[in-house]
């Protein structure tokens, strides 16, 4: 092989391409789908890889919470769309080219993206918590183009081999990556009486984690009673808590308390980012138990700090995950996670308004919403 041979990219050329193409919004509330990078020509050309990096092909793309908060909000507390914004950050596709200087992968590996790039030299880097890095690029949070295209260019290093599982199974591993960094700060015993607030995509998978590290008994509010139907139909053996609107925290802790039949829960994994619900969370909890915030919502709220304080329930939040990828992946290929039932509804790329339109109607009664580039 010549050198000049080796220093190419090499590229998928049995691969018939249709045009690169992304769901933007702006900060007018607009959506649309429109031209993205990296254009056909560039892949194909060979020029639009730095070292380290691939291109994948996006098959599949869950839409989050906080893509329909950017849509309709246009902002998450600091984090604001200032111009044209491309969503989605839950996302597993097909590598279709690699740099030369790319030894991890190759043409044709099924791998699930971790949306970040972070700069491994600050302090949160170098301590091995990435999540906390000053200048992380967190691929759809404004500025930084989201993964919602047909093509991507992403560093090899943030995308995981996934094996066989589906593409819907490899996006959804970013949600349980979610969960999982809970799991791992919130330290869920064998035993533990756990509290899950809200039956959301989160709430689900931290349900399903839950259960599989033998937490128990398990309860999980919502407002919504289909979502608690779903829950029991995912984890059969979980209580479900549908919350009053309207009371109290303090009431509706007592009202949760009853349906543990008495027991207050050593951990609450909150999945809303209400405050009712975390209120409602802190009053609930045992001596020295723990209010574990994974939900996120105003920049400030009220919480029950003297019920907290002389019950010691401590409270700790989450910001993303570092390093969850590769245990995600062990759970779904061992069979130890399943989470194919959430997978409510699936639309074609150039279909994204319907998804998000479905999204955020709740007569659709969707759970987790794929849209998907399979062609
Ligand atoms: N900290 C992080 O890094 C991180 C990462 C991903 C998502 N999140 C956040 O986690 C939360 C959950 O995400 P999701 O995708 O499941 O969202 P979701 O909106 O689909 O689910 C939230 C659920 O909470 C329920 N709910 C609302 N008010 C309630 C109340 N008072 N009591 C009980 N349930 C109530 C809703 O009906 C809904 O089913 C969101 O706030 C999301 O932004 C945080
Ligand atoms: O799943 C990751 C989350 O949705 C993000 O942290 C988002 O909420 C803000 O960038
Ligand atoms: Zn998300
Ligand atoms: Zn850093």
């Amino acid at each position: 092989m010549s050198p000049s041979a080796v220093a190419l990219p090499v590229v998928d050329s049995s691969k018939a391409f249709k045009p690169n193409v992304g769901v933007y919004t702006n900060p007018q509330h607009d959506m649309w789908v429109a031209p993205a990078e990296p254009s056909v020509k560039d892949i194909q050309q060979q020029e639009s890889l730095k070292p380290g990096e691939v291109t994948v092909a996006i098959k599949s793309t869950g839409i989050c919470g906080s893509d329909l908060h950017f849509w309709h909000h246009g902002c998450i507390g600091p984090m604001i769309v200032e111009g044209d914004h491309i969503l989605g950050h839950e996302s597993a596709g097909e590598v279709i080219a690699v740099h030369p200087s790319v030894t991890s992968l190759k043409i044709g590996d099924r791998v699930a993206v971790e949306p970040n790039i972070p700069c491994h030299k600050c302090e949160a880097c170098l301590a091995g918590r990435y999540n906390g890095c000053e200048t992380v690029e967190f691929l759809s949070t404004p500025p930084v183009p989201g993964m919602l295209r047909r093509y991507l260019n992403h560093p090899a290093m943030w995308c995981h081999k996934i094996g066989n599982m589906s593409w819907e199974e490899g996006a959804m591993l970013e949600p349980l990556s979610v969960a999982l960094a809970g799991m791992w700060r919130a330290k869920i015993e064998l035993g533990d009486p756990v509290l899950i607030c809200g039956a959301g995509p989160i709430g689900l998978i931290t349900l399903l984690c839950c259960k599989a590290a033998g937490a128990c008994p398990l309860v999980i509010t919502d407002i919504d009673q289909s979502r608690l139907d779903f829950a029991k139909s995912l984890v059969p053996s979980v209580i479900t808590h549908k919350v009053k609107m309207g009371a109290t925290a303090e009431d509706e802790a007592k009202s949760i308390v009853n349906t543990f039949g008495g027991i207050q829960p050593a951990v609450a994994m909150e999945c809303t980012g209400v405050e009712s619900s975390i209120a409602a969370a802190i009053w609930a909890s045992k001596f020295g138990g723990k209010v574990y915030i994974i939900g996120v919502g105003k920049n400030e709220i009220k919480v029950p700090f003297m019920r907290a304080s002389v019950k010691e329930v401590d409270i700790q939040l989450q910001y993303r995950y570092c390093n969850t990828w590769p245990r995600a992946i062990r759970l779904v290929q061992n069979g130890v996670i399943d989470m194919r039932p959430l997978v409510s509804h699936s639309f074609r790329l150039e279909d994204a308004l319907e998804a998000f339109e479905t999204a955020c109607n709740p007569k659709s009664k969707s759970i987790k919403i794929m849209i998907q580039s399979l062609e």
